[in-house]
């Protein structure tokens, strides 16, 4: 069956502590080697400015006893140049630790951004019939920038604010134990609270990203289908269903500011009582047994420096949550393994005539909803086979099993004889050129489009395909010709040029196989032909199967196949199909003289 098989991350079965542990470590275990010695001069700059940071609070005693206290000149000019050259000393490093990890930043957004486009090119096709492609980039987005987030915040947290706090904390201790001992008693109970707080932030922002991206994906949908949403006047509708979404984004967001806020009061309250605490128990020894006040302004300092820091590494465990969550989520699409891989064994398709046989194929996109049941049947080598039939027979599904976006479930597909199981995807569809029922336009010029059938073709080359397309015509009255670039999907044309600019990208690949799901929607006489004489040109000496609606296409080709339920049920030319005059395709033919739109319909409801 066509279902995503998804690798099962080995992280979500761990509990909560291995869960995050599990995914810093390959986050840095993939990441971390890249930027050792980026990281190396970051962790040197942050020390510089930590112990520039301590090297404030210990000269602060000096201040106070030697200049206030004792009132010694000599110190008058070398103390405060010293806390001037701890303050240059802080702020050069903490320019460069800024700098340098800010560009480990956007590298690793870029490198995840480039692994993930490769690996969501490398998926199976279902992966995105299942997936809205708007939702998934916006949701991809968000979480690139989460994983930056993890590294830099643990990077700029464990490193600099660590740091500051041991060495504070040591100045702290060093400077009077006792009071140190006081002081850090709130450190294990900030420590508990954030860790539960944390816990209550992960369904939240898994939710929240879920909304953000729902909501970011539904407006790019309206803007694609806007000729659809003015035509049917859903605007109203779709602002109310944006504003549904909009609205519990928000509340999810709130959310998540209020646990994360929590911890500020939280963490406020327990250092309140501690630094209550020193200058209760200080005071009460200054007033009782005359201790310096010194000494004990230097401990008051190094506690008030130690308390930022100190409070940042407490709300981090918050806020890493947040950044783990994103970090799960790309994992999420990274470790989806590609269906129809390449066995390692697999050959290259090396030149072929182009013969396609059916043998047996059994296949449905859902367990037990079966689409094809036991299809047989050959196209020749340069011949057309057309496949008719009515809507939902499995046409189009034969198409994609050809191109190998499936594997089938029974049977096997060959081609020159070789099942296509065992060879690679690349050198089949190297073979292979497809122009799809509705032809999609990407961004770019029209030269850069009908290239796309062969990124290496000359300029020579993209203009003899236009011109056999029959689209010369009409790419030369645009505005810069072939450098005319392309609106959204190349909706500044019709469905006629579109339809042969895709025609022309299947030319320009000159493979031996050309897949045609013809287009049904009804073009004026003129586009019709003009369609028409390019897709002759088009079919000249390959393999075509062609999902033929049109009826001039079913005439001409080699072979019909009328297709039913996943069963061929009529196979023949059109001379020996119209000799059998009960068959389907003999009723079809009848309509011939009558135009192609009610042709088709009746095509349809006759095999029903
Ligand atoms: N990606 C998909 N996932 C699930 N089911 C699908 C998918 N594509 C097609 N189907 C189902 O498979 C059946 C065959 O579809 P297919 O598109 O091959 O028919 P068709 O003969 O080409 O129809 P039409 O002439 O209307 O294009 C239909 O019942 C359809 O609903």
């Amino acid at each position: 069956m066509a279902v995503i098989t998804k690798r099962k991350i080995s992280l979500t079965n761990q509990s909560e502590r291995g869960l995050v542990l599990g995914l810093v470590r390959r986050v840095f275990a993939e990441n971390g080697h890249e930027y050792f010695r980026q990281y190396a001069v970051v962790v040197f700059c942050l020390v510089l400015a930590s112990g520039a940071t301590a090297f404030l609070a210990w000269v602060m005693r000096s201040v106070i006893d030697e200049i206030f206290v004792a009132q010694n000149r000599a110190v008058l000019v070398s103390l405060p140049l010293a806390v001037f050259a701890a303050f240059v000393v802080r702020g050069v490093s903490t320019y460069w630790q800024g700098v340098i990890l800010s560009r480990i930043g956007n590298n690793l957004v870029a490198r995840y951004q480039r692994r993930l486009f490769r690996h969501l090119t490398e998926l199976s096709v279902d992966f995105f019939h299942e997936n809205r492609s708007t939702h998934l980039a916006a949701k991809i987005n968000q979480n690139v920038s989460g994983i930056r987030d993890t590294l830099n915040l643990t990077i700029t947290s464990i490193a600099r604010d660590f740091l500051s706090l041991v060495f504070l904390v040591g100045v702290m201790i060093w400077l009077d134990p006792l009071l140190s001992a006081i002081a850090l008693l709130a450190g294990p109970f900030i420590a508990w609270t954030m860790s539960s707080l944390a816990k209550k932030l992960r369904h939240a922002t898994r939710q929240s990203i879920d909304l953000n991206a729902r909501v970011l994906g539904s407006m790019q949908e309206a803007a694609q289908g806007i000729t659809v949403v003015k035509a049917f006047t859903m605007e109203e509708v779709l602002r109310r269903r944006i504003e549904d979404l909009i609205v519990k984004a928000e509340a999810r967001s709130n959310r998540i500011a209020a646990i994360t806020e929590r911890s500020g009061p939280i963490t406020e309250s327990l250092a309140g009582i501690a630094v209550a605490a020193v200058i209760a128990w200080s005071g009460y020894r200054a007033i009782a047994y005359g201790y310096s006040p010194g000494g004990l302004f230097g401990f008051i300092t190094a506690l008030l420096l130690a308390y930022e820091p100190a409070k940042r590494l407490a709300k981090l465990q918050v806020q890493l949550e947040r950044a783990l969550v994103n970090a799960q989520m790309i994992y999420e699409v990274l470790d989806i393994e590609p269906r129809q891989a390449d066995p390692a064994d697999a050959r290259e398709l090396a030149a072929i005539r182009g013969e396609i046989r059916f043998d047996a194929v059994e296949f449905g996109y859902h367990p037990g909803e079966p689409v094809l049941r036991g299809l047989s049947f050959t196209a020749p080598a340069g011949r057309t086979t057309a496949l008719i039939g009515a809507s939902g027979g499995g046409k189009s599904t034969v198409i994609a099993l050809i191109q190998r976006f499936y594997d089938v479930e029974g049977g096997r597909i060959l081609v020159d004889g070789e099942d296509i199981r065992h060879v690679t995807k690349a050198s089949l569809r190297r073979h292979i050129a497809y122009v799809s029922q509705q032809p999609y336009m990407f961004e770019g010029t029209i030269r850069d489009n009908i290239r796309f059938g062969r990124p290496e073709a000359s300029d020579a080359e993209v203009e003899a395909a236009a011109k056999m397309a029959q689209a010369t015509e009409f790419i030369d009255a645009q505005p810069r010709g072939f450098d005319t670039p392309l609106g959204e999907n190349g909706m500044t044309l019709s469905g006629g040029q579109r339809q042969r600019l895709s025609i022309a990208r299947a030319l320009v690949r000159d493979a031996p196989i050309l897949l045609l799901d013809e287009a049904t929607s009804a073009l004026d006489t003129r586009s019709e032909i003009l369609v028409q004489q390019a897709l002759e040109e088009a079919m000249k000496n390959r393999t075509v199967i062609v999902v033929a609606h049109r009826l001039s296409t079913i005439v001409n080709a080699d072979q019909i196949l009328v297709v039913d339920g996943g069963e061929i049920v009529e196979q023949g030319t059109h001379g020996e199909l119209l000799d059998r005059p009960t068959s389907v395709y003999s009723r079809f033919h009848n309509l011939q003289s009558r135009p192609a739109a009610a042709a088709r319909a009746l095509a349809e409801s006759v095999t029903r």
